[in-house]
């Protein structure tokens, strides 16, 4: 039985599994029952010294005494990883969760040997700051209590959304999984364009990130949708319209479509040529 005070263990130390565990420790978990196999002795350290995690140098030594596995290396090097897992995940039967992009439920169960539950998740990284969103799917092996834990682990990370569907889950990762790249590229562009309209760099970037996360706020705090909150900035024949019909006649919403279809794509493609 996974309860919220036995161990979880953390294949991979990268990026990701940082802003997790740094959401994990603002809640308030034991940090020793946080367990870290990442190869990078630089990465395990600074894991180590920033949160008092344990770190070891290889999953076999992570995951002994560990009821839940986090699946967080590359999705490249998943199928390596889970395979060697294989006898210790027999043993164990642990509740297995994955933030990997693109790689299938079914396929991480196949490589820890079979009859493994298994939730596949993707997190974004304003979970540092326990602002994130995650999607969460379920494979059939996963009791109430195993989509419980789940949910309560990544809501250290902020919000979640189950998804019923796993082919969608391809979808969750290109809004929300690589979508704060989307939203930091508008703000480097905007800088950049305000650089060259005459302002010093640093007015220009503390007026467009400024803006970013007044907007943001407004979005995720008011009761009226995007669509509504624009039209309010947008005086008739103002600077705004000026701006917002260039957008529109550039065709930044074919763009955005276009954008997140190819990192949909990319989603199965990764499936697919690590299988
Ligand atoms: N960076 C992001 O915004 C998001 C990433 N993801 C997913 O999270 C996963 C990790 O991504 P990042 O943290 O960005 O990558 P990363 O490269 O920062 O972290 C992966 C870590 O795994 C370690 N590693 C490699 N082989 C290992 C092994 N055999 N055993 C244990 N650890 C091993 C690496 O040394 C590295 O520190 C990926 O599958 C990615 O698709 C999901 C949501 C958002
Ligand atoms: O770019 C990637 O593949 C990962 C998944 C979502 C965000 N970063």
């Amino acid at each position: 039985m996974t309860t919220s005070t036995s161990n979880i263990a953390f294949i991979g130390g990268g990026n990701m599994a940082r802003s997790l565990i740094g959401g994990l420790m603002a809640q308030g978990r034991d940090p020793a029952s946080i367990r870290v196999a990442e190869p990078f002795a630089a990465t395990r350290d600074a894991l180590r010294d920033d949160f008092g995690v344990a770190v070891f140098e290889v999953g076999a030594q992570a995951v002994d005494g560990a009821a839940t596995w986090v699946l967080a290396t590359k999705p490249q090097v998943l199928r390596a990883v889970c395979e060697g897992l294989a006898a210790q995940a027999q043993a164990a039967k642990p509740l297995v969760v994955s933030i990997a992009a693109g790689i299938t439920a079914a396929q991480i169960e196949r490589w820890l040997g079979g009859g493994i539950a298994v939730v596949r998740t993707m997190p974004n990284t304003p979970a540092l700051l326990g602002a994130g969103v995650t999607g969460l799917y379920a494979s059939g092996c996963v009791d109430a209590a195993g989509r419980g834990f789940a949910e309560s682990l990544l809501s250290a990370a902020g919000k979640t959304v189950w998804i019923d569907d796993e082919a969608q889950m391809d979808a969750v990762t290109a809004v929300s999984g690589s979508g704060p790249a989307y939203v930091f590229l508008l703000a480097e562009a905007m800088t950049d364009a305000g650089i060259r309209e005459g302002l010093p760099a640093d007015a220009a970037r503390a007026l467009a990130l400024q803006t970013v996360l007044g907007a943001a706020r407004m979005l995720t705090e008011s009761d009226v949708d995007a669509a509504e909150l624009r039209r309010r900035v947008t005086s008739p024949n103002g600077t705004t319209q000026a701006a917002i019909e260039t957008f529109e006649a550039g065709g930044l919403r074919g763009l955005v479509e276009a954008a997140i279809h190819a990192a949909r794509v990319r989603g199965a493609e990764l499936s697919a040529a690590n299988d």
